[in-house]
């Protein structure tokens, strides 16, 4: 009989919002125990993932699961590029934007049984002034909004609404300067995301055409834009329609650089990070192996 894969489950016990008391248990439920040696470790700080996922490497475990959101895939993936280990998701995030994209089940049960399947998709990885990131990293308005979430006590949808109002009544478009593949640009933009898959989480389509391993970045430009607008742009980023709207350039690229005036705070897969007033961005074509 062949050994079984032992894989760990990294568990983010304030993720989402909700208790994983019962995680254990769903596990040792869901999962084929014939072919998987289960072990759970709980983060008890920011960056603990990538600590214990560089400790998996080493311990040559079979793979790494995240229990968790876009935050704590994006600590246990930068771990996992180029490494070999694949990355597994239980989606228990607020917003869950990657995991959405993949199709990995939002159940519980569900996503674990899926990992008894071990099927891995090559996805690419960004990279932000050497920080990396596989969903969306963006600066203005949402950086904005993620650096009041991270603020914020409450987690979920519900977390993010608040901290759009709260920042939405005080926010002030800046001017960019873009250099998109050789290509300059300059837009006082309301924000500037730069996507390797479609959407921030919560079904929020910015780049409604990305994909995760086309070796490509979808620089998604939201130019300034009137309130009475604000409806209209809502209803755009459900229908998956940005492409559609007046006020939003997309432009793929593979090599990106974006200056602003002074130093800027970005998100990078939705946590906030104070970066220089000098970005760039590049893609790594399907560096990370991801159970799907
Ligand atoms: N024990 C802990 N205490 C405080 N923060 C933690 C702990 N463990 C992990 N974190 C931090 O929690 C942050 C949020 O995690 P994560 O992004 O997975 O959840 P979320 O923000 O609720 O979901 P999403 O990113 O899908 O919206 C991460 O940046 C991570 O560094």
């Amino acid at each position: 009989m062949a050994a079984r894969k032992r894989i760990l489950f990294v568990i983010n016990p304030i993720s989402g919002g909700r208790r994983k008391n019962a995680f254990k248990k769903q596990v040792l439920a869901a999962l084929d125990l014939e072919k998987f040696d289960p072990t759970f470790q709980q983060t008890t700080h920011a960056n603990h993932a990538r600590e214990l996922a560089l400790d998996a490497i080493q311990e040559k475990y079979d793979a790494v699961i995240a229990v968790g959101g876009d935050g704590t895939i994006n600590e246990i993936g930068s771990a996992l590029v180029g490494s070999n280990v694949p990355l597994g998701i239980v989606p228990e995030g607020s917003g869950n934007g990657l995991a959405l994209y993949l199709g990995i089940p939002m159940n519980e049960a569900a996503a674990i049984r899926r990992i008894n399947k071990f099927e891995t998709v090559d996805v690419d990885c960004g990279e932000i002034n050497k920080h990396k990131f596989f969903n969306i990293a963006g600066l203005g308005f949402d950086a904005s909004v993620s650096e009041s979430f991270a603020n914020d006590t409450i987690r979920g949808p519900l977390g993010y609404l608040k901290s759009i109002i709260n920042v939405l009544s005080k926010y002030k478009p800046k001017v960019y300067k873009l250099v998109i593949d050789g290509q300059e640009y300059e837009r006082q933009a309301f924000m500037i995301s730069v996507a390797n898959s479609p959407q921030y989480g919560n079904n929020a389509y910015i780049a409604p055409h990305a994909s995760i391993n086309d070796g490509i970045l979808d620089v998604c430009i939201v130019h300034k834009f009137p309130l009475y607008i604000l409806p209209m742009m809502v209803f755009h980023l459900f229908n998956r329609s940005t492409d559609q709207s007046d006020y939003v350039e997309i432009i793929p690229g593979k090599h990106i650089q974006i200056q602003t005036d002074d130093s800027n705070i970005v998100h990078i897969d939705g946590e906030p990070l104070e970066l220089s007033n000098e970005l760039e961005i590049t893609i790594q074509s399907k560096s990370l192996q991801v159970i799907c």
